[in-house]
């Protein structure tokens, strides 16, 4: 992957707003509170980018290690409301120490607790959007993570790499600098395969990289293998995305000067209209589609609506409106999109021609399934 040289690292240096994501992996003494040193000096960095004329978002985790700590508490908890009054408690210490770290380079930082809710209802998220753009216009470093304390299991983002990709997207970042405890992405994980080989540079979208991304360490949460999908949501808005190890000395800075350092995934493809994007990033998708062939590649090759025609087979229970994702027959993943009817009368139109839908449901809300506009090719 390291022979295809088409890409190049000047890419970075062109960057004009990056989005920065510091992990749990990193951000705490071995689980025991924050790294005050060590926030201080990627604080450092980020505000040497900025007074480059950078526009810098950080993501950055750490509010449940943090408040485990103020609480002396030894082990995480597994019961939900203790991990979300240990977020509480954390989520203030995090926010005090980027503020007081900030505050030495005359900087000011603002606190943003996000939900998936807030990206997935669109009206909140175009208000998330005109917020964020405003405090980056303002000259103000947003710190977000997510609203943990609020959050429920079924749906959130769970680890902050997707965060900082969907935040990359709203805000048409030209980077994602993803810093980690490892190197970057190896060939296999290296807390395992001592001759793991980094990936210098790659294709977000390589197939091939799925095989190498394993799960996360005791402290982070999702592991290479969330680095990676947040490559490719970030790639959707032409975002190059970085994964570097947060220990290297001044490693921000030298990313945006083009250094050899870790891992860089590049788009490969042009950025997806604002909609699209938004539709690719909605993690709640409440049924399954199986296309036939001729349906997979209508899609894939013309972006065209989807018809009943080219379904075969339906699963779950969904509403009108509701997020759905089209599988090919082997399963694997060709879209997703909002679907214009209820599973019980989808199921009723499968295979059949769109002429027939009135006949068959009594009534017609549209001749496609899934809209073009609504539908987003993976
Ligand atoms: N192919 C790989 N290359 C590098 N690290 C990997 C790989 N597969 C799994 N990992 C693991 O991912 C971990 C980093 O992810 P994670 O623990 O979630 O950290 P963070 O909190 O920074 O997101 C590393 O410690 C490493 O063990
Ligand atoms: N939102 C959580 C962090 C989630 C998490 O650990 O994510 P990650 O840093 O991607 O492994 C917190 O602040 O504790």
């Amino acid at each position: 992957m390291t022979a295809d040289r088409r890409w190049g690292r000047e890419v970075l240096s062109g960057a004009r707003r990056v989005v920065v994501k510091i992990g749990s992996a990193l951000l705490t003494n071995d689980g025991r509170g924050l790294d005050d040193a060590a926030i201080g000096g990627w604080v450092d960095q980020m505000a040497a980018l900025h007074r480059r004329g950078i526009e810098v978002v950080l993501v950055s985790s750490g509010s449940i290690a943090e408040g485990m700590a103020r609480l002396g508490w030894h082990s995480r908890p597994s019961a939900v409301h203790e991990l979300q009054a240990a977020a509480a408690v954390g989520q203030s210490g995090l926010s005090q120490c980027y503020e007081t770290h900030f505050a030495r380079h005359g900087l000011r930082s603002a606190q943003v607790l996000l939900t998936h809710d807030d990206l997935s209802n669109r009206k909140r998220y175009l208000n998330a959007r005109s917020a964020l753009r405003t405090l980056v216009q303002l000259g103000v470093v947003p710190v977000i993570n997510e609203n943990d304390t609020v959050v429920t299991d079924e749906i959130r983002f769970g680890d902050n790499d997707t965060l900082g990709a969907l935040v990359a997207n709203l805000l048409e970042a030209d980077a994602l600098l993803i810093l980690t405890d490892q190197e970057g992405l190896f060939d296999a994980d290296p807390r395992g395969n001592p001759d793991a080989k980094l990936i210098e540079e790659g294709d977000a979208d390589d197939p091939r990289l799925d095989a190498m991304a394993g799960g996360g360490g005791v402290l982070g949460r999702g592991g290479m293998a969330t680095k990676l999908r947040a490559a490719r949501l970030a790639a959707r808005s032409g975002a190059v995305t970085a994964i570097a190890s947060g220990r290297q000395p001044t490693v921000l800075t030298r990313l945006i000067e083009g250094e050899s350092l870790g891992t860089l995934l590049h788009p490969d493809h042009a950025p997806l209209a604002a909609r699209k994007r938004w539709l690719a990033g909605q993690l709640q998708v409440r049924g399954t589609l199986t296309l036939d062939a001729g349906a997979v590649s209508v899609l894939r090759s013309q972006g065209s609506s989807l018809l009943p025609v080219g379904v075969k087979w339906l699963q779950g229970s969904f509403r009108r409106g509701d997020m759905v994702v089209c599988v090919d027959e082997s399963g694997a993943r060709v879209a997703k999109g909002l679907i214009n009817y209820a599973s019980a009368d989808a199921e009723r139109l499968l295979g059949q021609p769109s002429q027939r839908i009135a006949e068959i449901l009594g009534y017609m809300e549209a001749p496609e399934l899934i809209h073009r506009d609504n539908l987003v090719v993976l």
